[in-house]
C-alpha cells in the first residue's frame, strides 16, 4: 500500500495515476512569472503530481478572471522585488482571490512569491513588505530569484502543491470541472465593481459559455521555444497546455 500524500487511500499502489494540481501564476507583466513556467510529472513527497501550470499574462491588473479562479487549485501570486508596481498589482490579486474565497465559501490556497532576488540592490520592496502582505492574506511568503536559483522555485512549485493537496483532501468533491467563458456570471459582477478592476471580464476565446476543462489525455499539448532561465539549465523544452498561454 502506497501513500497518497501522507494518507493511506484504498486501492492506491505506486502505479496509481498521479494527482493532478493546477496552479495559476499571477501577477503583473514583467514580474518574471514565465521564466520558470511548467507543466510537468513532479514528485513531491514521493507522490507523483501532474502538476499543470497556468502562467496569466495580465498588463497590470487581473484581467479575465474567471478562467483561471474556477481553474486552479492553488495560486501564486508574482511580484518583482524591484518593482513597487508590480508589489501593488499583487496585492490586487491577493484581494481577487481573497473576494473569490469568501464569495464561493472555499479556502482558495494562495503562495506569495516576491521575484528577482538577484536584483536585490535595486529594492523597491522590502522583504518586511513582502511577509506584512502575504501575512494579511494568511499566504506563505518566498523572495526568489526565478534566473539563478531554480532549486528555489521548484521548492515554491511544491509548496504550493502542498498547499492544493491539503484543500483536495479536504473536499476533494470541490474540485473544479468545468471553466467558463466568454460571458460574465451574475456573481461576478459585484466583484468586478467592488474591487474596480473594470477589465476582469470574459470578453474571450469561443462562443460556448462553458467547456469541460480537457483531462490531461484529452489537452493538448504543444512545445515552446524554452524560457531563458531553462535554457540557461540546458533543460530542452517547456510545454504548457494549450489554452491557457501561448494560444
Ligand atoms: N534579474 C532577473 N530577471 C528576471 C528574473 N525572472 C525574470 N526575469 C526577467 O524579467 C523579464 C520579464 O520576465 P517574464 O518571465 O517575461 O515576465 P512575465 O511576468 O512572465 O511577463 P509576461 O510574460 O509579459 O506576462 C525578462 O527579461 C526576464 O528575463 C529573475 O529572477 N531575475
Amino acid at each position: 500500500m502506497s501513500s497518497v500524500f501522507g494518507k493511506p487511500r484504498a486501492g492506491s499502489g505506486p502505479q496509481s495515476a498521479p494527482l493532478e494540481v493546477n496552479l495559476a501564476i499571477l501577477g503583473r507583466r514583467g514580474a518574471g512569472k514565465s521564466e520558470d513556467t511548467y507543466s510537468s510529472e513532479e514528485t513531491v513527497d514521493h507522490q507523483p503530481v501532474h502538476l499543470r501550470v497556468m502562467d496569466t499574462a495580465d498588463l497590470d491588473t487581473p484581467r479575465n478572471c474567471e478562467r483561471y479562479l474556477n481553474w486552479a487549485h492553488a495560486f501564486l501570486v508574482v511580484y518583482s522585488v524591484d518593482s513597487r508596481q508590480s508589489f501593488d498589482s499583487s496585492s490586487s490579486y491577493l484581494e481577487l482571490l481573497a473576494l473569490h474565497a469568501k464569495e464561493t465559501q472555499r479556502s482558495i490556497p494562495a503562495l506569495l512569491l516576491g521575484n528577482k532576488l538577484d536584483m536585490a540592490q535595486y529594492r523597491q520592496v522590502t522583504k518586511a513588505e513582502g511577509v506584512a502582505l502575504a501575512g494579511r492574506f494568511g499566504c506563505l511568503f518566498f523572495e526568489v530569484s526565478a534566473c539563478l536559483d531554480f532549486e528555489h522555485v521548484q521548492h515554491v512549485f511544491h509548496e504550493a502543491v502542498r498547499e492544493a493537496r491539503r484543500e483536495l483532501e479536504k473536499s476533494p468533491l470541490t474540485r473544479p470541472l468545468f471553466i467558463s467563458e466568454e460571458r460574465a456570471l451574475p456573481h461576478q459582477a459585484p466583484l468586478t465593481a467592488r474591487h474596480g478592476l473594470a477589465s476582469c471580464t470574459f470578453n474571450t476565446l469561443s462562443t460556448v459559455s462553458l467547456k469541460e476543462m480537457p483531462t490531461v489525455a484529452q489537452a493538448k499539448l504543444v512545445t515552446v521555444k524554452s524560457s531563458r532561465a531553462q535554457s540557461k539549465r540546458k533543460a530542452p523544452t517547456l510545454t504548457l497546455l494549450k489554452g491557457f498561454k501561448i494560444f
